[in-house]
């Protein structure tokens, strides 16, 4: 298990504030949070390469000493991919990815390839880095930082640079193999799919601290506040009194329906295509609504809404 207890650490400001959580192998924990919020910076007190300046690190028991005691910083049982994947631009990918297993394993190729697969590489075994697009490069430093099965795995933004095209199949694979090796993960990302799913738990980062904790169906059906909510959709805040909807305040977009008539009546301001549904930008007695629509509606048309 891994224990994180009342971590604080600041650079000149205030970055983390007595964040604490506990994760199982086989676990996978998104952290979320806007830009700045602090997400990089617990993925590396968790490694290792930050000094924690308040607070304690435990995996099963074991105290994790920091930079301060290691010498080469970052624990040996766990892996971490930054933003920047660190790789060999002049080797190729089968090297890259090779790096960390011993020539004497006999099962190193095998190895090599098994995993090159998992991230749907396998056609580029001999091409050097160098010469991989920004999402191939990315795909081969998931593939790296798996080789030497660890135990813990800290992954920031994993899927940036991959085109949408295969970022659903890249999800799926990758965190199905991490499943089936028990390895613990845990991600920071921007990524709305990451976190509702494939987590097991969403922990959502505010001002230094943990605004929100929860399974991704606790966060997102009862969202804490409209900065919670606001990480999976838009958010309305509606009072009791105009939704006519008890000890509720936050509507999600597909939580509002354009109807015949009511007593609600706003002005659509704009429509946005969004595949299966049309999000409706609406005015409602001076404030933004934004509504969910099966159709596109014209500017300045007059409808009436209903809350659910
Ligand atoms: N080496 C550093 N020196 C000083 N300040 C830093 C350093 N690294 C990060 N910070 C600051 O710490 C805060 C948290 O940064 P961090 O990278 O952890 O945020 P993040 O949530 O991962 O952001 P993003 O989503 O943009 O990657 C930011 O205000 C950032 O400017």
């Amino acid at each position: 298990m891994l224990k994180v207890k009342n971590i604080s650490f600041s650079y000149s400001n205030e970055v983390l504030n007595n964040i604490s959580f506990t994760a199982n192998k086989g676990d996978y924990i998104a952290v979320v949070g806007e830009s700045g919020c602090g997400k990089s910076t617990l993925l590396e007190i968790i490694y290792g390469l930050l000094h924690i300046e308040k607070g304690t690190v435990f995996w099963n028991n074991t105290k994790l000493l920091g930079p301060t005691f290691n010498l080469i910083p970052g624990e040996g049982f766990m892996k971490y991919l930054p933003q920047d994947f660190d790789l060999m631009p002049y080797i190729t990918v089968e090297e890259n990815v090779g790096k960390n297993l011993s020539y004497l394993d006999k099962n190193r190729s095998k190895r090599i390839a098994e995993l090159l697969e998992v991230v749907d590489m396998s056609n580029f075994l001999k091409t050097k880095v160098v010469n991989l697009s920004g999402g191939q490069k990315q795909r081969v430093a998931i593939a790296k930082v798996l080789a030497k099965e660890p135990e813990v795995l800290l992954l920031d933004e994993p899927f940036s640079h991959i085109d949408n095209f295969r970022k659903n199949k890249l999800r799926r694979s990758l965190f199905k193999y991490l499943k089936s090796q028990n390895i613990l993960c845990i991600v920071a990302t921007h990524d709305t799919t990451d976190a509702l799913s494939f987590a097991n738990e969403i922990i959502v980062l505010k001002d230094a601290k943990i605004e929100a904790q929860g399974t991704p169906e606790t966060i997102y059906n009862k969202p804490k506040n409209a900065y919670v909510a606001s990480f999976f959709n838009e958010i309305n805040k509606v009072p009791s009194k105009i939704s006519g909807v008890k000890n509720k305040q936050l509507f999600y977009p597909n939580e509002i329906k354009i109807v015949e008539n009511s007593a609600l009546k706003v002005t659509v301001t704009s429509s946005y295509f969004k595949g299966s549904y049309y999000l409706i930008e609406v005015e409602f007695k001076g404030k933004t609504l934004f509504i969910e629509s099966e159709c596109s509606i014209e500017n300045d048309e007059v409808v009436f809404i209903e809350f659910n």
